[in-house]
């Protein structure tokens, strides 16, 4: 390679020019592709000045090659037939040739007038020869191809249809002195050193250019999970609008927190193994060691009501309530929350949560039996439905999601209801962003809140708004042990779109 550029150098440096690389690289015995690199690599450093020329020619295919050598099938069959006087049957020749030869020669030569179809003296069907010279003009006109000669376009057309040559494309250059011409290429600086100070070279050092579209080298570390980069903004927006986050750190709940003290009757289908995954290890908790009080007022709210209500009317089991389970929503830390500020004496509240829930749910790319629940409660003093909406349109538009609308649901918990829904810019549609309420005073009173006290609430999943947010389609992708890690590696590390 070295000595291929030294000698374009040199040849430029005695001619001034270089007509063409390719008769260069033939005269001088080199590779044509070994001549390209180096004029590529002269070109960079403005040493040379590069014309590209585009060629196109025709070369053979085997099938042409096979042609050139051995004659046109066409040929081959005439030639065959001549050999024998009284004729030769088609069988006979299929066996001398071979069927594909003669399927194909056989047509063009009976064309042509060179042989024909007979009876012979015997009465057999035969073949007989009819014209004693003939010219093989496709094998003379590959030869000339392949010889590097110029042929008609109706010629060339006819070869390129029978698949014997096919075009072929490249590109040769013409070579002159560029404005940074010398005999030997002089590696640019990329640095200025301590030593080009030292010793002034730096003023006739020529130094390379900046890429400034090189990209950087990847990191292998520090990627932050989408998820984490969404749930830190989400935590923004709740500590800017004054909320105070709750403590999240038990996975595992009793069915008292998670669902007693929700007033969500003991009979309730989600209180079911198909939808709840209940611990067997610790099974139970000891409700004894709650206090008895509340735990008291939970039980008769359940079973004759109060508070306006008539309750559920059933038995209410303590061994139902004290089961364990994997909690199935952050609800189940707002209830042990509301329950603390009730305790110590009731104040204007406003808590939020972003942490792990549990389902037993199948698997699909739309679910998942773990993800996570952002969680909003507001406790104040008459609060009304207008506050709850007021209060998540500003979150949501926060979240850059600005247009909402909202429709009547059921939670066994909250009266009324109200789930979510925001328009999706990227998908074109509504889509179910959340679930909201204000607590039923079945929930609140037994607690000990004043009468006057009304608290609303929200919930959300983490995952579907990070999914819009990052374009993923498949939660997999995003969270779970099949998570994919260029996801986490690649994921941008600012949104734009808000
Ligand atoms: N806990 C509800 C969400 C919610 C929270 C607070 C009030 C109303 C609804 C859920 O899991 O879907």
């Amino acid at each position: 390679m070295a000595d291929v550029e030294k000698h374009l150098l040199q040849v430029l440096d005695r001619d001034g020019i270089i007509e063409d690389s390719e008769a260069f690289a033939s005269t001088s015995g080199y590779d044509h592709s070994a001549v390209v690199s180096s004029v590529k690599s002269l070109q960079s450093y403005e040493m040379i000045i590069a014309e590209e020329k585009s060629h196109s020619r025709f070369v053979l295919t085997a099938e042409g090659r096979d042609v050139r050598e051995q004659g046109s099938a066409e040929f081959r069959v005439h030639g065959e037939v001549k050999r024998h006087e009284g004729g030769i049957s088609m069988k006979q020749l299929q066996e001398v040739l071979g069927k594909e030869v003669v399927k194909i020669g056989f047509p063009p030569a009976k064309k042509l007038g060179w042989v024909t179809m007979e009876k012979s003296s015997s009465g057999e069907q035969v073949l007989m020869c009819k014209a004693a010279e003939v010219q093989d003009i496709t094998q003379q006109i590959l030869e000339d191809i392949h010889n590097g000669q110029e042929v008609s376009k109706a010629d060339a057309d006819a070869l390129k249809k029978r698949q014997q040559i096919t075009p072929e494309s490249w590109r040769t250059y013409k070579l002159s002195k560029g404005p940074k011409f010398a005999l030997e290429k002089k590696k640019p600086a990329t640095d200025l050193t301590h030593d080009m100070l030292k010793d002034g070279s730096w003023k006739t050092a020529d130094f390379k250019a900046y890429n400034f579209n090189a990209l950087g080298l990847p990191t292998s570390g520090g990627h932050l999970h989408p998820l984490l980069k969404v749930r830190a903004q989400i935590r923004k927006i709740f500590t800017n609008m004054g909320f105070e986050e709750m403590p999240t750190n038990n996975y595992v709940e009793s069915s008292f927190w998670n669902f007693d003290a929700l007033f969500q009757p003991q009979q309730h289908p989600a209180r079911d193994a198909h939808d709840t995954f209940f611990l067997t290890k610790p099974a139970s908790s000891r409700l004894d060691r709650q206090p008895q009080d509340y735990v008291q007022r939970v039980r008769s709210t359940h079973e004759r009501g109060g508070f306006g209500s008539t309750g559920y009317g059933s038995h209410w089991k303590v061994s139902e309530a004290e089961k364990n389970l994997l909690r199935t929503h952050t609800t189940a830390v707002s209830s042990r929350m509301l329950y603390r500020l009730a305790k110590r004496g009731f104040k204007p509240a406003k808590y939020f949560s972003i942490d792990r829930v549990f389902r037993n749910e199948a698997i699909d790319r739309t679910h998942l039996a773990e993800f996570h629940q952002i969680e909003g409660v507001v406790c104040d003093r008459g609060l009304t439905l207008g506050d709850l909406i007021g209060i998540l349109q500003l979150f949501f538009s926060r979240l850059g999601l600005k247009k909402l609308r909202f429709k009547p649901a059921f939670n066994p918990y909250t009266e009324p209801s109200m789930e979510i829904f925001s328009y999706s810019e990227q998908l074109k549609k509504w889509v179910e962003v959340g679930n909201s309420g204000m607590f039923r005073p079945e929930m609140l009173r037994p607690m000990g809140l004043p009468e006057d006290v009304n608290v609303i609430a929200w919930g959300l999943g983490l995952e579907r708004p990070t999914m819009i947010l990052y374009g993923i389609d498949n939660i997999r992708d995003l969270f779970g042990h099949k998570v994919s890690l260029s996801v986490v590696k690649k994921n941008p590390i600012c949104r734009l779109n808000m």
